[in-house]
């Protein structure tokens, strides 16, 4: 069933309520700035303790306010979670069934959330930072483990990036080795999810685009595809010279790339800017299936302004595509024609100023 219930409280726009949401397909109709993706991203904060759109939790409060709160219970897997995020003189605090949560890492696997959005060409089109994000994040989802791995390979990295621009040689050694042990781990993790994702983003991407391309994830990792913790060690001594000069570590997981290569070629060169839209949105179709194979739990989709940047036909195998689902959130704009994904239980909410108002008018 997914969330039954959700109750705000000084949350951004959203007016203090509590709105019931004991449907499989939501809906939240209403003009552009009225609170449809706020409240997406409530729903995610309750899933994952953290926002898709921002890092900053300030943000999160009603202007003028001091706290929000948001309290949902959630129905997964034959369980009943409660779920409490709160927000109090900047301090951030979650619980699940009254239980603090320490760590947002201990959330991962109460209810996979995928959201889908404008910003997902990101994934193809913007840096490669990006791309790094997307495919951390996948893995994190499936592997919590991973999270450690990248913790402490940020954290060496940030210390062995002090320790050049400082000019302690003596302390570099020490920094090499961590970073090469665990350096290594997270190359081979990416590799081993790319070859997985690979298997169905081909074949999503053949069925969803019907583009007449053979389309890959090429990983190309900064350090030798096969490289080993002497290799390493040996290239960051090979070009410690450099990162003394430039103060900064030039090789490692933190500089990989991920290439999405259509028949050899580089699909950010040749493709329209519909078709990045397009691929983005098909990574997200990839992401969750890939996670409701790995979990073994189905997703809470959260779909925002997507379905209608389509065109009919690849709209239609959108919606083919995407794994079995939980609980489906769709946010609409009032003109657009939205009623085919409207069925007899559908929840419809329409959407003014923060004030969310159930719709039974169909
Ligand atoms: N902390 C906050 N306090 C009060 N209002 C806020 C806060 N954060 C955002 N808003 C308001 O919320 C509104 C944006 O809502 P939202 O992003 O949900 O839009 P939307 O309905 O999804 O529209 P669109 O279709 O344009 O994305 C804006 O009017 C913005 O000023």
């Amino acid at each position: 069933m997914g969330f039954s219930n959700l109750r705000f409280y000084q949350f951004r726009n959203i007016a203090n309520t509590t709105l019931r949401l004991d449907s499989r397909n939501v809906c939240f109709v209403g003009r552009n700035g009225q609170g449809k993706t706020n409240a997406l991203e409530a729903i995610y904060l309750l899933c994952y303790g953290s926002s898709f759109r921002t890092r900053q939790d300030a943000l999160l409060v009603h202007h003028g306010s001091s706290e929000m709160a948001l309290v949902g219970t959630a129905e997964v897997d034959e369980r009943t979670l409660e779920l409490d995020l709160r927000i109090q003189n900047n301090r951030k605090q979650i619980s699940v069934d009254g239980n603090p949560v320490q760590d947002r890492k201990e959330m991962v696997h109460n209810i996979p959330c995928i959201v889908f959005c404008h910003d997902d060409i990101e994934f193809v089109s913007g840096a490669p930072d990006r791309r790094r994000w997307f495919f951390n994040q996948t893995m994190s989802m499936a592997e919590p483990q991973y999270i450690d791995y990248l913790r402490s390979y940020n954290r060496i990295l940030k210390s062995r990036n002090q320790t050049l621009k400082d000019g302690r040689l003596d302390l570099l050694d020490v920094y090499d080795s961590q970073l090469a042990e665990t350096g290594l781990i997270i190359q081979q993790k990416r590799r081993q999810i790319v070859q997985q994702f690979n298997l169905s983003f081909q074949q999503l991407f053949r069925e969803i685009s019907e583009l007449p391309y053979e389309m890959t994830i090429d990983y190309r990792c900064s350090w030798d595809d096969d490289s080993t913790g002497t290799w390493i060690l040996h290239e960051l001594r090979r070009r410690r010279d450099m990162d003394l000069r430039l103060g900064t570590t030039t090789s490692g997981p933190h500089r990989d790339k991920l290439v999405f290569v259509a028949n050899g070629m580089d699909f950010t060169t040749v493709a329209s800017t519909g078709q990045l839209r397009l691929l983005g949105l098909i990574l997200r179709v990839a992401q969750a299936r890939y996670l409701a194979d790995m979990v073994g739990l189905r997703p809470i989709l959260l779909l925002d302004d997507v379905l209608l940047e389509l065109d009919p036909q690849r709209r239609k195998s959108f919606m083919r595509f995407l794994p079995a689902y939980l609980q489906a959130f769709y946010t609409f704009l009032p003109d657009e024609e939205f009623s085919q994904y409207i069925s007899g239980d559908t929840l419809e909410y329409r959407v003014q100023h923060g004030q969310f108002e159930l719709f039974q008018g169909r």
